[in-house]
């Protein structure tokens, strides 16, 4: 399923042009929101919003805590576009289709892209409600051949054998740190290693350890492939994991996560989410790249 759906860029064309009819917002920065972290779309002024269901081309939503809307608008002097809900392999989406919005944006004249997910903690020392600024990714699924890139590449959004060395850009985690401290949140914001895996199981605790053994310091079920798509056409990547649980390691812990409590640590942290990634989209630089704009 995942490598022999091919999406052509007429298509991913048609409906950047059909948003572009629809919006004069050209946005500058994307933002795809996790897991309960819908609320980054309520900071936009001057919003046109659209369902995900009245775009052509667009896949649907189908998880709690992912309203399944497009919301445009203006921030801090930065025009945004930003995912309310995003599209899980695991839902049963080919990872074209997951990843279909990141190349609408390309095509809409985005230059950066935010990734916000919920993860559970595997490091010791990241505990739910901290934020985990993403400094790498083990993209799992990725590493046996379930990437949105596998089929024939298409030059126009980037090479064949893209680099992800540095697929989240320093810079950007940098400033995000001197902004938690600015902030005065440096006590639950700290940098980490985030893995993808495939859902829509939670972690076996023979996985989780693995997992830790690994290095991992945080684990999730989506974001590795948006990143992946995102390089390879050249967006500048910042990405952020809410802890929202520890992941159980010890078979004589009795935790148990569930889909409800990630989602109830989402709104608890909603505020310091929303102030961290308002001021970095604020300071962020823009290169003006308005070769698409119609
Ligand atoms: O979209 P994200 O990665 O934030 O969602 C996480 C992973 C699962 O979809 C869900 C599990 O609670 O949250
Ligand atoms: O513990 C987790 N594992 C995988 N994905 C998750 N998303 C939120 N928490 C978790």
């Amino acid at each position: 399923m995942h490598c022999t759906e091919q999406i052509s860029h007429d298509e991913y064309q048609k409906t950047a042009d059909w948003l572009m009819s629809q919006t004069k917002h050209r946005p500058q920065v994307a933002i795809i929101c996790g897991s309960g972290l819908g609320m980054l779309a309520d900071t936009l002024k001057c919003q046109d919003s659209f369902a995900y269901s009245d775009i052509p081309g667009f896949p649907q939503s189908t998880v709690q805590g992912h309203a399944g809307r497009l919301v445009f608008g203006e921030l801090k002097g930065k025009t945004c576009v930003c995912m309310q809900g995003r599209f899980h392999m695991y839902e049963g989406h080919s990872l074209c289709k997951t990843t279909f919005p990141v190349r609408v944006f390309k095509l809409m004249g985005v230059e950066t892209l935010i990734v916000t997910n919920a993860a559970g903690s595997l490091a010791d020392g990241l505990r739910p409600g901290d934020i985990m600024i993403i400094k790498d990714h083990v993209n799992f699924p990725g590493l046996v051949g379930l990437n949105p890139l596998c089929g024939p590449n298409d030059d126009k959004f980037g090479p064949r054998f893209p680099a992800m060395s540095g697929c989240y850009d320093k810079a950007l985690c940098c400033l995000a740190m001197e902004i938690a401290k600015q902030q005065g949140v440096t006590s639950f914001v700290q940098e980490g290693v985030y893995a993808m895996v495939g859902g829509p199981n939670f972690e076996s605790i023979a996985e989780a350890r693995l997992l830790h053994r690994l290095g991992v310091d945080a684990v999730g079920m989506s974001t590795a492939p948006e990143v992946v798509v995102a390089t390879h056409c050249g967006l500048r990547v910042f990405g952020l994991s809410l802890i929202t649980n520890k992941v159980v390691k010890s078979y004589d812990d009795p935790d148990s996560v569930n889909h409800d409590g990630v989602l109830e640590v989402g709104r608890l942290r909603s505020h310091s989410v929303q102030q961290l990634v308002t001021e970095l989209i604020s300071r962020i630089e823009i290169n003006n790249n308005t070769n698409n704009a119609v």
